[in-house]
């Protein structure tokens, strides 16, 4: 290939080999002036072609300058922006080239545009070249037109001459690339070399690619518009009006930033708000769980407080039943004159349950078994912390709970120092639970069984507890008869006190087999117990206080004889009358002050006479004179009992501060207390019995005159 001045050279030979019907076509850049002179030469020199005027749009200038920018133009907006800036471009050049033709058309030229977009000015033309078969391309000259060798003075009006560049459309243009590197290029780069060098002042063209951006678009744009023809009305509106297009875009892209901020802002300040919304949510979730958790637990609370109000209602309606029971029971009694209706106070008697009597028996451990007689066993048990013997008493009968538990009340309150307590009852076994005394019975004691032989004191202090016990039966209103009075129905205490035992068990069992006779005891003639009956009893079946009385003088003669049972009558009745009373004493007592036990033995006969009538009285025979023998007994039981407190009777000692009573008052419980003692338990806040630990229906108490004039009377011995 040969140089640029070579290619200039050729193509000149070749302007006349130009047909008439070939297209020549007219390379036109942005300069107005340069592109007016340009035409104006080729229409002369090609006068009868037609003309193309050829523009290569460089739309990747618009692109550069976005690009440019991309820091500012973050969002989609710019998009459009640019968009509508290549195509203002390109209709700006589309309009331009338009006006040219019009400018040829009157001289009688046909004239068309061919607009290529192209980001290279050089590849553009080359790929005009090839697609549209040109032959005959008209181009300005290049600014160092010294290097062409140009003669400008041939083309007035015109900085340089233009170039025509001839082509042969079978080789040349196929041959296109090689025409671009080594022949185009430099004419061809003549277009935009011109304009750098008119606006930059002849800068290097490698700043049109480097350093192109939206300013120095505005820069050149202004510079070309200075430099090109300021008179040219035309472009001064265009210039005009693509300023103000710019203007408008710019505004345009300032209210999007602005939107683009605000939108920001607003997305700022939702995020933050979501935050709120998302930690308030949590919160508001834990709450919940809380809350949920609070109210399983509450339904919970409710479930058991509901249970617990369904099981007061339960014992509410219960205790009313009871009361109505209880109500209609004193009812009853008052009917039947049984109840003292002067008494103050209602004594609380306990009923236990047959859980608890099983338990405290051990399950009626054989072990545990004190005795068995005609009424039932007698198991030994452990109470609610309390030592008791529990008999048994059978379940036949017609009897119900409801009547045992009255029956069993009413005994219950029959109280006397020298009487079994009754503490309580089970109507479900119908068992009676009685305070247990550890000394055995007397029977046992005049068996001598494992035993020291008791002394005649004790003997006859013994029979004066009898005495008492049976006085104050007799005494009581209605009369009380023991009925089964004998040995083994007297209990003794650590301190030998007697205590008779199963005081009214006769009739109660009675009762339960014939129900409908509840005025007199009928005895039951078929045990070895008949030695003790009374024999009127015997003849007409109904004990009288008599009756005790009978018992008791057998009781005596035993005392005195520790003799058995058969016989004992007429030896007693024979020794007296031979006043021979040592050969039945049993000296194993002690030696009997003979005088006084003389009497006894008189007074004991006279208790066994058959006859009840020739019986002597309770109190008036009996107990004066016994009465005398009692200061020996009482110095004697003391002596046998070292302790200061088994000295004294139990029943003068002060459950609370175990010492002998100085004011003795009866508590709602029924025990007797020392004042003191009692008042200060009951002003300490407690509302149960010292010795059952039940409730105390009242606090009220009752001084205990008896017991206080026995205390006296025993004190003064
Ligand atoms: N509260 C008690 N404390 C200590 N032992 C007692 C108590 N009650 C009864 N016993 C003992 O139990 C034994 C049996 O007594 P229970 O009254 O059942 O029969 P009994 O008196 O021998 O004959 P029956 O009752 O047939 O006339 C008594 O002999 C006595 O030793």
């Amino acid at each position: 290939m040969g140089s640029i001045q070579e290619a200039v050279s050729i193509t000149e030979e070749r302007v006349k080999g130009v047909e008439e019907n070939d297209t020549v076509y007219v390379a036109v850049g942005l300069n107005a002036e340069k592109n007016k002179k340009l035409l104006h030469w080729t229409t002369h020199k090609f006068s009868g072609n037609s003309i193309c005027l050829l523009h290569i749009h460089q739309p990747d200038l618009v692109n550069s300058f976005s690009k440019a920018e991309t820091n500012v133009f973050e969002y989609e907006p710019k998009d459009h922006a640019t968009k509508a800036f290549q195509e203002h471009g390109s209709q700006t050049v589309h309009e331009l080239l338009d006006k040219y033709i019009l400018t040829l058309v009157p001289a009688g030229v046909q004239a068309s545009k061919l607009l290529i977009e192209k980001d290279d000015i050089e590849k553009g033309i080359i790929e005009a070249i090839a697609q549209h078969n040109i032959r005959c391309l008209v181009m300005g000259a290049a600014a160092d037109r010294h290097k062409m060798g140009v003669d400008s003075e041939n083309t007035p009006g015109i900085v340089t001459a233009p170039v025509v560049l001839m082509l042969d459309s079978n080789t040349e243009a196929k041959q296109s690339e090689k025409i671009k590197s080594e022949l185009i290029p430099d004419v061809l780069k003549y277009l935009d070399s011109s304009d750098m060098e008119e606006t930059e002042n002849g800068n290097s063209r490698c700043s049109l690619n480097a350093e192109w951006s939206f300013n120095s678009v505005i820069a050149r744009t202004k510079l070309t518009d200075l430099l090109v023809h300021e008179d040219d009305e035309e472009l001064q509106n265009w210039r005009a009006k693509e300023i103000s297009c710019r203007k408008e875009v710019e505004v345009q892209l300032a209210r999007e930033k602005q939107d683009v901020q605000e939108m920001k802002n607003q997305r700022d300040k939702i995020i933050c708000e979501l935050q709120m919304v998302q930690d308030q949510s949590s919160t508001l979730r834990n709450q919940m769980l809380e809350s949920k958790c609070m109210v399983t637990e509450l339904e919970e609370k409710i479930i058991s407080a509901v249970d617990l109000l369904i099981s007061f209602k339960e014992k509410r309606d219960k205790l009313r039943i009871e009361h109505a029971n209880a109500v209609r029971k004193v009812e009853v009694l008052r009917k039947f004159g049984e109840v003292d209706t002067t008494s103050s106070y209602v004594v609380e008697f306990p009923a236990f349950s047959f859980m608890e009597i099983n338990e405290a028996t051990q399950d009626f451990d054989q072990s545990w078994k004190i005795g068995e007689g005609r009424y039932g066993s007698v198991y030994k048990g452990l109470l609610r912390n309390m030592p008791v013997a529990i008999k048994m008493l059978p379940s036949y009968g017609c009897q119900n709970q409801l009547e045992f538990q009255h029956q069993v009340e009413v005994l219950s309150r029959v109280r006397h120092p020298n009487l079994l307590t009754l503490i309580g009852s089970c109507a479900e076994s119908k068992s009676l639970v009685y305070e247990y005394l550890n000394n055995g019975s007397l029977e046992s004691h005049l068996a001598c069984k494992d035993r020291t032989p008791l002394p005649w004191q004790i003997r006859i202090s013994i029979a004066t507890d009898i005495c008492s016990a049976l006085i104050f039966l007799q005494s009581s209103k209605p009369c009380i008869i023991h009925g089964n009075l004998k040995p083994s129905k007297v209990l003794l205490d650590a301190n030998f006190v007697a205590k008779l035992g199963d005081l009214g068990i006769p009739s109660l069992v009675q009762h339960s087999m014939d129900s409908a006779d509840t005025g007199t005891v009928v005895c039951n003639n078929s045990h070895k117990h008949l030695a003790y009956v009374d024999p009127e009893c015997l003849v007409t079946g109904k004990f009288t206080p008599e009756s005790d009385v009978y018992s008791f003088g057998i009781i005596l003669l035993q005392l005195l004889t520790g003799r058995p049972l058969s016989g004992l009558v007429r030896d007693m009745k024979c020794a007296l009358e031979m006043e021979n009373l040592k050969t039945v004493l049993d000296f194993s007592a002690g030696e009997w002050p003979l005088h006084q036990t003389t009497q006894l033995a008189y007074l004991a006969l006279r208790c066994c006479e058959k006859t009840w009538l020739n019986r002597p009285d309770l109190v008036s025979e009996i107990w004066s004179v016994l009465k005398p023998f009692r200061t020996i007994c009482i110095d004697r039981r003391q002596e046998l009992t070292s302790k200061k407190l088994q000295r004294a009777p139990s029943h003068f000692v002060c459950p609370i501060v175990q010492e002998v009573m100085e004011d003795p008052y009866i508590a709602a419980d029924g025990f007797t207390y020392e004042e003191e003692a009692i008042r200060g338990w009951l002003d300490s806040g407690h509302n149960t019995s010292p010795m059952t630990n039940l409730k105390l229906e009242h606090t009220d108490l009752v001084p205990n005159y008896a017991l206080h004039n026995a205390i006296l009377e025993w004190q003064q011995l």
